[in-house]
């Protein structure tokens, strides 16, 4: 995997993650593979959250991990230095731009608007996190979009879930979706691995429920 286009065809759903015990990392990221997911984002909203992406990363090389919530170049450079493979930002400054292209890693950055699509664009990036998908307009708003900037295709993350997802993947400028529907806090509070391996398997199926 090179490029965020590749990113974008791994799966399905891309499933976000917060953990707060690095501890679950491994055994997460084992249950997200069971169901037939083969990637994970780890958010850097959490303290564990970089010596989760290290464990995965040593532990568990059958999954792609990646590092979320990359809001500053000091970020972008421990997350790569953690071992993730991708890096996801919630929205696009220059100066963060640089940082995550510097670090080589294919990337996803976050754009809710025309402008910085086109800002993305003229960087050469035309695999985008579409964030938040739902409070920004949606589907609709994906769709609209597809008509002046054809080229691009994006991940919506925000208030997806596995009722909106399907018409979401049914868009031809979306490669995925991402969510944290995947690993509810109750979930991972009760080390509930078996359903997080259950809500992955009937996330892996929804390209097909897409059409
Ligand atoms: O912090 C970030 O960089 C993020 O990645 C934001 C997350 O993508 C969304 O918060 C997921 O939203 P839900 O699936 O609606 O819970």
């Amino acid at each position: 995997m090179t490029t965020g286009a590749d990113l974008l065809a791994l799966s399905p759903v891309l499933p976000v993650v917060v953990l707060d015990e690095a501890e679950q990392a491994v055994p997460l990221a084992r249950a997200l593979l069971r169901g037939g997911l083969r990637v994970i984002e780890l958010t850097l909203r959490t303290p564990a959250a970089l010596a989760a992406i290290e464990r995965v990363a040593a532990e568990v090389p059958d999954i792609v991990v990646g590092a979320g919530t990359v809001t500053t170049p000091e970020q972008a450079e421990q997350a790569t230095k953690a071992g993730a493979a991708f890096l996801v930002t919630p929205g696009c400054t220059d100066r963060l731009l640089d940082a995550v292209a510097e670090t080589g890693l294919p990337f996803l950055p976050g754009v809710s608007t025309v402008s910085e699509a086109l800002r993305a664009a003229e960087r050469g990036l035309s695999a985008l996190k579409f964030f938040p998908a739902e409070a920004s307009g949606g589907v609709a708003y994906l769709r609209a979009m597809g008509g002046p900037l054809p080229g691009l295709r994006f991940c919506p993350t925000g208030g997806v879930t596995p009722g909106n997802a399907p018409e979401y993947l049914a868009l031809p400028n979306v490669g995925c979706v991402g969510g944290t529907w995947l690993t509810p806090k109750e979930a991972l509070a009760a080390g509930d691995f078996a359903r997080i391996g259950a809500l992955a398997a009937k996330a892996a199926g929804l390209r097909q429920a897409a059409g």
